[in-house]
């Protein structure tokens, strides 16, 4: 057993993960807790941290999350610059909880304005990263129910303490919360269902990653404003692969948050996340030459839902576009360190 609580034997068919997948893990696994804000605050030594927050339609939780981050990693210990929270064409108070609490909030659409806006988590990011100035930027969902300042510490631990990490993942216990019923390890439907099975077929070095598809994950501007950033939900699976591509499994890390609970989408819904995950892979595969389609896969989805229409159906079809984009590395088209209005 590692210093995270990841045992590294073999399953009982003596399969094992190979010997550079166990070496990262036992190199580049840690723990929230193996550092303070205090500690890391000091080991700053001049370097800037940005807390990046994506929110659409995150009343409920947001203002909570920003004021921990303020409290003890602002105001406590000098660990965080700056707050912000990308208002995501909310259609709720998002902006104004945000700001309440402290934050600074920008629209999605008033950052970088010249350009033609895009859609979805993706966007709301690369945005967030436009609009930021912080040397390091982490980023944290905005619908989290049990958002501790330990996720944002354990987050910079590495890239504060290790010039060799670029990019570190947050991972954690994900229960499925669904009214009164808890199952202990059912979150994270997408990336066990589809994320985990596609990396560890295609990209096996990324097999060590607990949580590859985390909302919670931080890294060197540098480094994120030189990637590109896919739209809609395929931006966390297509980081992990261009990261890895571009600079190798060891300049990446993971930390052990604890425990992550999330306001959770319908079945139906991930099935759209996933079908954006799933384009997003097999757009690596074909520009890395190793799917060759002779037609593009379609981006419509035919999803049927069950609604009594009074007209003798009881199902409705709702088709969906899953189209996504991509952001080009944003070192390409930044005009300004802040490009809010
Ligand atoms: O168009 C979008 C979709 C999502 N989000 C935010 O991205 C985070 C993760 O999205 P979501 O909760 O929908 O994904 P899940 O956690 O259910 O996979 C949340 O803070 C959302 O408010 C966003 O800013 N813009
Ligand atoms: O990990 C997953 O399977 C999905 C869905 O999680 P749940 O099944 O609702 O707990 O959640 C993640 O995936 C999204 C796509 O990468 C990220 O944007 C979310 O931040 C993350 O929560």
């Amino acid at each position: 057993m590692d210093t995270t609580g990841i045992g590294l034997g073999t399953d009982n068919a003596g399969l094992a993960l190979s010997s550079r997948v166990r070496t990262w893990l036992r190199r580049r696994s840690r723990r929230a807790d193996d550092w303070t804000a205090h500690e890391l605050a000091a080991a700053k030594r001049g370097r800037t941290v940005s807390v990046v927050i994506p929110a659409r339609d995150e009343q409920e939780t947001v203002g909570q999350i920003v004021r921990t981050v303020r409290t003890a990693l602002v105001e406590d210990a000098p660990l965080v610059d700056e707050v912000l929270v990308v208002d995501s064409r909310s259609r709720d108070d998002t902006a104004r909880v945000a700001a309440e609490a402290g934050a600074r909030v920008v629209a999605q659409d008033a950052v970088l304005r010249p350009l033609p806006g895009m859609h979805g988590k993706g966007e709301a990011l690369w945005k967030g990263l436009a609009a930021t100035s912080g040397e390091l930027v982490v980023f944290v969902d905005g619908d989290l129910y049990d958002f501790t300042a330990g996720y944002v510490i354990g987050l910079l631990g590495p890239l504060l303490t290790d010039p060799g990490v670029d990019y570190v993942k947050g991972f954690y216990q994900r229960p499925l919360v669904d009214g009164l019923h808890t199952d202990a390890d059912g979150g994270g439907r997408v990336t066990e269902l589809v994320a985990r099975p596609l990396l560890n077929m295609y990209w096996p070095d990324l097999a060590g990653f607990v949580q590859p598809l985390a909302g919670e994950y931080a890294g060197r501007r540098e480094v994120l404003e030189s990637i590109p950033f896919v739209t809609h939900y395929g931006v966390e699976v297509a980081h992990l692969i261009d990261l890895l591509r571009w600079r190798g499994l060891d300049a990446l890390a993971q930390v052990d948050l604890g425990m992550r609970t999330h306001r959770h989408q319908s079945t139906q819904a991930l099935g759209r996340m996933a079908g954006q995950i799933m384009l997003t892979v097999m757009d690596r595969l074909e520009r890395s030459g190793r799917l060759v389609a002779d037609e593009a896969p379609s981006p419509l989805l035919a999803q049927f839902r069950r609604s009594p229409l009074g007209d003798g159906a009881d199902r409705e079809l709702v088709v969906t576009d899953l189209a996504v984009r991509e952001r080009p590395p944003l070192r390409t088209v930044r005009s300004s360190p802040r490009s809010a209005g």
